[in-house]
């Protein structure tokens, strides 16, 4: 630790101090929340079932950066780099399509042995496993149409696929002694005008229902679903909505996940966490950043995801939120995109675990907005920065923007050759 790390930390902790915030604490909290980190960013979403094929779904990884990961054990090896220049708790969050196995396995018949080798390589790094099930990039999902599909048949696969991956992500809670967040997003829904646009809400509903039927303990396993605003190629119906999936989720009490790309461009997700916190027993985020539609941009140190960490901090929903990352930026080093946005999460949780919640909770309540808001303004210069550095040197990470450096290295030695 250099001696002007350790000066400047001094004087944080004693700026922090005067304004009644307990920096040791708030790095001790930090200990305590961990981020999920995607898979996907690693691969621009193909997984290993049939890199080949094209994604669907409605999403879309853009760009061509060099260096893709193309196997489970390169996938492995990026993101433990990526591991070590992020401070602090991680998990990893899989989709099924993230299988292993030296024959095809369809979805349906996916079981805890395909992630064998993951769970493994989970164990001796001490992270918990989230994972997700693949409703996309099949030729079942190809007309657009998965749990809540008009075929019996085509829905029953979905629905099995759903079943199968709920025991997956079981496993991966048993085995690693930390729940799994399982999150059901499903790209259901028409490009134009729609009819009928109850009868596939109707069936969806009963599909998670039959999803639903097994019950796992909740120290293994807890459900989410996640609602969305539409995608490319479904532009005018989406079956899974945000008032489909906050019914459904408040209905079975369930996780309902939130991620900050679907809604309407104005829309904030950060408002969204203390109305359904009413309502839902849990919240899974995926934390992204939309730029015109869901583009899925790496995530910034940005006034929105600043405001969702204000929200977890401010109303202590450290134990109820999960957070999660969902971004895929094929434009640049992958390796770069998860520490990029992983480290402004962090960094957006540090930045609101140092606010004077108290005194503005104070303030607020006597009327005083006058105070409230200098003090905010105030607040947002103190330096955190310090914390940071001090934060990230205990965790023997880099600091500053140093860790780029190891991200060319490997990028020279590693990515460069496939
Ligand atoms: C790959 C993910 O499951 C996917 O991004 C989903 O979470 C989503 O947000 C779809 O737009
Ligand atoms: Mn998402």
């Amino acid at each position: 630790m250099t001696r002007l790390t350790e000066q400047a930390f001094e004087l944080a902790k004693q700026r922090f101090a005067d304004t009644g915030v307990d920096v040791e604490a708030a790095m001790n909290q930090l200990d305590r929340i961990p981020v999920s980190m995607h898979c996907w960013q690693g691969d621009d979403v193909r997984g290993f079932e049939n890199p080949q094929g094209a994604l669907t779904g409605g999403i879309q990884a853009t760009g061509n950066y060099p260096g893709r990961a193309r196997t489970a054990a390169e996938l492995r090896a990026d993101v433990d780099l990526a591991l070590s220049l992020i401070p602090g708790p991680k998990r990893f969050n899989l989709h099924a399509i993230y299988l292993e196995s030296d024959r095809p396995v369809d979805r349906n018949e996916i079981e805890p042995q395909h992630f064998a080798n993951w769970v493994s390589w989970a164990k001796e790094r001490q992270l918990g496993l989230d994972f997700n099930p693949t409703c996309f990039s099949h030729p079942l999902s190809a007309d657009g149409f998965t749990l809540s599909h008009a075929d019996k048949n085509i829905r029953q696969f979905w629905i099995d696929h759903c079943k199968a991956s709920r025991k997956v992500s079981a496993w991966f809670g048993e085995q690693l002694g930390t729940p799994s967040v399982m999150n059901i997003w499903v790209p259901d829904g028409m490009k134009d005008l729609t009819i009928d646009r109850f009868a596939p809400r109707q069936r969806l509903m009963q599909s998670i229902d039959e999803v639903l039927t097994e019950k796992f303990d909740a120290a293994h396993h807890i459900d989410a679903v996640e609602s969305k605003l539409f995608g490319i190629g479904a532009e005018s119906y989406t079956v899974g909505s945000n008032e489909f999936c906050l019914g459904y989720a408040a209905s079975r009490q369930i996780a309902l996940t939130l991620d900050a790309g679907h809604f309407h461009p104005t829309e904030v997700i950060s408002d969204k966490i203390s109305t359904v916190m009413l309502y839902v027993p849990r919240l899974l985020l995926h934390v992204s950043r939309p730029v015109r539609w869901d583009s899925d941009h790496v995530v910034l140190l940005d006034d929105e995801t600043q405001a969702i960490a204000q929200e977890i901090a401010r109303q202590k929903l450290f134990d109820k939120v999960h957070i999660g990352l969902d971004f895929f930026d094929a434009s640049i080093n992958r390796i770069a995109a998860w520490v990029i946005g992983t480290r402004n999460a962090k960094k957006a949780l540090l930045r609101a675990l140092l606010e004077p919640t108290d005194k503005l909770r104070t303030l607020e309540s006597a009327g005083d907005y006058t105070a409230r808001l200098a003090l905010l303004e105030e607040q947002k210069s103190l330096p955190w920065q310090a914390v940071w550095e001090m934060w990230c040197e205990r965790h023997d990470v880099p600091a500053d923007a140093g860790w780029l450096r190891s991200v060319r290295d490997y990028e020279e030695q590693t990515l460069s050759k496939r």
